[in-house]
């Protein structure tokens, strides 16, 4: 089944400077089906977010159509969950309550919040910290509280906005690797924005590559590798280097009229 579709999806916004609708993202077409976890790479500026923001239901698209299960995006989607670069935990509320916020909207039950709640900060590796508030706990332990919130309210379908792009190196991979098994356990369907040309291989199944603004997908790759659910284990392949070097040449990375990557 395809969980997420776009069709001629365009997307323009009216210009400051001209005070005329500029295109960022433009004829964009993508199918993820349902279980898949798909990044899309490519320079800054060409509608990565604008994309996301679509498949939320966040912004409209300005041509095209976008479908989430089937069902055509008109507004906010409850099925899925956004997940961002700022982790957006409110100072005022502890990690439990934090976490537990999309389960009260929800109308859950006190003891149904806590007890969700205190098993997603286990699995996230926040067990002792749900008394906490945010400003107590480092930028990785909130990303990951961050994460435990995310997957709360259990969301189909995950769009992910560059998640760990402010963590170190060593977090940012313990937390693919949570984030990998989850999804695979549960076979959720993801979207994923990132920099990282590693870090998209190691997660996904596929890799779409956007062009410059506005932006659209200019090559769609297969990953085609084992360890889905074990991204440290995938890391180690040696078909890591060869697949991160043909999308240094799609982004022209190193080139001279090389697109910013960040
Ligand atoms: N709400 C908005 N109003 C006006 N212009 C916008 C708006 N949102 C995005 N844009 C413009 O659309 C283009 C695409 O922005 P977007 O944030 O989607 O790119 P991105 O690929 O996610 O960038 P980055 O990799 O730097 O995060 C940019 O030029 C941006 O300035």
């Amino acid at each position: 089944m395809i969980e997420i579709e776009f069709r001629n999806v365009g997307k323009s916004f009216i210009d400051r400077q001209t005070n005329q609708p500029r295109a960022a993202v433009t004829n964009v077409n993508l199918s993820i089906r349902s279980g898949e976890v798909v990044s899309i790479i490519g320079p800054s500026g060409c509608g990565k977010s604008t994309l996301l923001n679509m498949g939320a239901g966040l912004y409209l698209p300005t041509a095209g159509e976008v479908f989430v299960s089937g069902e055509k995006v008109t507004k906010p989607v409850r099925k899925v969950a956004f997940m961002l670069q700022k982790d957006l935990l409110m100072p005022w509320r502890n990690i439990r309550a934090n976490v537990a916020l999309g389960l009260e909207i929800d109308g859950a039950s006190q003891q149904e919040q806590h007890r969700i709640a205190n098993e997603l900060l286990a699995k996230c590796h926040l067990k002792g910290f749900e008394d906490h508030y945010p400003y107590q706990l480092s930028g990785g332990m909130r990303q990951r509280a961050a994460l435990a919130r995310t997957l709360a309210v259990d969301p189909q379908v995950l769009l992910l906005d560059e998640p760990f792009s402010a963590l170190d190196a060593q977090t940012k991979m313990v937390l693919q690797q949570d984030l990998a098994k989850m999804l695979f356990e549960k076979r959720r369907t993801a979207l994923f924005i990132t920099h990282d040309l590693v870090e998209a291989i190691a997660l996904s199944d596929r890799l779409l590559v956007m062009s410059e603004r506005p932006g659209t997908i200019i090559e769609e790759i297969e990953v085609n590798l084992p360890h889905r659910d074990n991204p440290l284990e995938r890391r180690k392949l040696p078909e890591i280097g060869p697949l991160q070097g043909r999308l240094m040449e799609l982004l022209k990375v190193g080139k001279e009229e090389s697109a910013e990557l960040h």
